[in-house]
């Protein structure tokens, strides 16, 4: 039973294209202002610091603000969060993509995830450019507390969720991203992912390569909060290379507001209208439809 998605037969025509260029477009080329240069450590905030007395607690405070005003992204250790139950997140979320491939888009009830949980690829790309090569499940928190009796998660707003990646093997590494460049279009993100690397960001305008650490977690700036600190806090853009030989996994989570709440620019004057979480979904999913590609925030400038 096949357990990869059929990438290869339903993008042949991307395929097909590539191949009759005299010159194939490589990812690399076509984002061709950005070269990669270095594998680098993200900042290392050890959480532990927030427990002590001053003036620890204020300075890893401070490590923290800089590290989201420079890098927009940093990693934590001593969050709380064992080896153990990273290693068994890890192995269950293998067991789950390790399912034939037409159970987990026929019968995502198999999993009690809502409808529509799981996707593959990028339906809309014209071009090897524009897929990822990559499948996940997309679990509302609300799924996670009403099957697994999580009482505590009700009081998070119901649009927080998990995101469960996999990138299998990808035999053009040079054509194909795992996951195409983005921004996160929520508060915070808090990733973990395993020792494959891959995990590319922007640092003053090149792309860099984020050494894995496994043992960390990995929390980056979303939109809304970039919005909410009228731009001091960054939302960088991001990316996953696909890897020719080793599938990778990794865990998202994507703390969002309720759809009511509205992001308005905590100084003045503000680099951004104020907007609720609901437009500012319903402007990308447009964004999407119409021109295939998230715009986000610079619609909302001033
Ligand atoms: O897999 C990763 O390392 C990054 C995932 C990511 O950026 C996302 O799911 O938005
Ligand atoms: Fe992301």
């Amino acid at each position: 039973m096949e357990t990869d998605p059929p990438f290869h037969e339903f993008y042949k025509s991307l395929f097909n294209k590539n191949m009759e260029e005299k010159t194939p477009q490589t990812i690399n080329k076509s984002d061709k202002e950005l070269v990669i240069v270095e594998e680098c450590e993200l900042p290392l905030i050890d959480l532990s610091r927030l427990y002590l007395s001053e003036p620890e607690r204020t300075e890893c405070k401070a490590d923290i603000a800089r590290a989201s005003q420079e890098w927009g992204f940093f990693q934590v250790v001593n969050h709380g969060i064992s080896p153990e139950i990273l290693e068994k997140m890890r192995s269950e979320q293998e067991r789950v993509f390790k399912q034939p491939f037409d159970r987990k888009t026929k019968e995502y009830r198999y999993l009690n995830f809502s409808a529509g949980s799981y996707r593959w690829g990028t339906p809309s790309a014209t071009s090897l450019g524009q897929l990822s090569w990559s499948e996940a499940f997309h679990i509302p928190l609300s799924d996670i507390s009403r099957s697994g009796g999580f009482d505590t998660l009700s009081c998070l707003p119901s649009t927080c969720y998990l995101r469960l990646n996999r990138y299998p093997p990808c035999p053009l590494p040079l054509e194909v991203f795992g996951l195409t460049p983005h921004t996160d279009s929520d508060f915070l993100t808090i990733l973990h992912q395993d020792q494959v690397g891959g995990l590319q960001l922007v640092k003053d305008g090149r792309w860099i390569a984020v050494k894995p650490n496994p043992e960390a977690l990995i929390i980056n700036i979303g939109d809304l909060f970039q919005a909410w600190s009228n731009g001091v806090y960054k939302s960088v853009r991001h990316r996953v290379i696909a890897n020719p030989l080793v599938e990778r996994f990794s865990t998202a989570y994507f703390f969002c507001p309720s759809y009511d709440t509205v992001i308005e620019s905590c100084r003045e004057p503000a680099v951004y209208r104020k907007f609720s979480f609901r437009e500012y979904r319903q402007q990308i999913h447009e964004d999407v439809q119409k021109l295939g590609t998230k715009i986000g925030l610079p619609r909302f400038r001033v």
